[in-house]
């Protein structure tokens, strides 16, 4: 294989246990070259702990791991990456400047620090104590030292918790400006607006395994679910009776409905409501494809279970 197409980052059967507590469970992933990869998943999921893998925080009970072909623990690995975790315990007397300059200098051919602080947007913040920033700033300042070192492979846990929307849209462009110089990501998040704006592939965990690894489209499109939106005054018990139904709530006269069979609803909608107005009808987004994966897998468990 040469050495472009080879993964930045891959587990193989990677198994990770806390005593009785299986994290991990023979968990396949891989993250391309110059690709950003979303690790979703419910809290406990195993998604840090993949992460830690990765790093050389902690070992696995079984499989491999390798970052660039290589041992994670490796210097020559570590200098080729970047890392803001959920937390980060830095120094909290020293200046933004300072902890930058001394982050950039662990790196061989580090960003200049006027670049870095304009990509995280905190060149208004240099001269100010790390400690008295505001949770959103010092997440900022986390972005910042994660990519000053001009890293390979880049490792987000998170990295938008706590911030607002200008400063997460800003985040967002910074990270498509990385992909862009061929960067690879590695980013976990609770948003699925997040993973739909930035990620080319996601891979889905619960309890230790992966469910789910496939583009953002593949994902949607393993849920067949449509939305419609129309306004309406039918009422929602009614609707709720109707079997082509998933679900429906209402917004004032605006009804949002879910539905398999999207033409069928419409048909009956309209049938039953000559004044209906303002009709909509979208494919389901992520959030519910990933709902639905994640209720398919713990219905199967739970049989499992039962059949035990
Ligand atoms: N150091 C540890 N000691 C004991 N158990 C742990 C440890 N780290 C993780 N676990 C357990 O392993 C499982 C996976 O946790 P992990 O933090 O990897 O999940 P996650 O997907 O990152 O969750 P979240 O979305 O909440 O961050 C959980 O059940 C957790 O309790």
């Amino acid at each position: 294989m040469d050495l472009a197409s080879r993964p930045v980052a891959r587990l193989a059967g990677a198994t990770r246990r806390y005593g009785q507590q299986t994290a991990l469970d023979a968990v396949d992933l891989v993250v391309q070259r110059g690709e950003l990869l979303a690790l979703l998943g419910p809290n406990g999921a195993g998604k840090t702990t993949a992460i830690g893998l990765l790093l050389g925080l902690a070992r696995a009970d079984a499989g491999t791991v390798e970052l660039f072909g290589m041992d994670p623990q490796r210097i020559e690995a570590r200098r080729r990456i970047g890392v803001m975790l959920q937390s980060a315990e830095l120094p909290p007397t020293l200046r933004v400047g300072e902890l930058l300059r001394l982050t950039a200098s662990y790196y061989p051919v580090p960003r200049r620090l006027e670049e870095t602080a304009a990509m995280a947007g905190i060149g208004d913040l240099l001269k100010r104590p790390y400690a008295k920033l505001s949770g959103g700033q010092q997440r900022r300042v986390q972005f910042a030292l994660a990519v000053c070192g001009r890293p390979e492979l880049l490792f987000l846990d998170e990295p938008t918790v706590g911030m607002d929307i200008e400063a997460r849209q800003k985040l967002w462009a910074a990270i498509r400006q990385l992909i862009a110089e061929g960067c690879s990501v590695l980013l976990t998040t609770h948003y699925l607006e997040e993973a739909e704006a930035l990620a080319d592939r996601v891979c889905v965990m619960t309890r230790g395994r992966v469910i789910h690894e496939g583009t953002v489209e593949a994902l949607r499109a393993r849920v067949a679910l449509r939305r419609i939106r129309c306004a309406s005054t039918l009422p929602i018990d009614a609707l709720r009776a109707w079997p082509e139904i998933t679900d429906v709530q209402r917004d004032n006269e605006r009804l949002h409905i879910t539905a398999a069979d999207a033409e069928a609803v419409v048909r009956r909608l309209l049938a039953a409501d000559p004044d209906l107005r303002e009709l909509e009808v979208q494919r389901a987004g992520l959030a519910e494809a990933f709902t639905e994966l994640t209720r398919d897998d713990a219905e199967t468990s739970a049989n499992q279970r039962e059949a035990a």
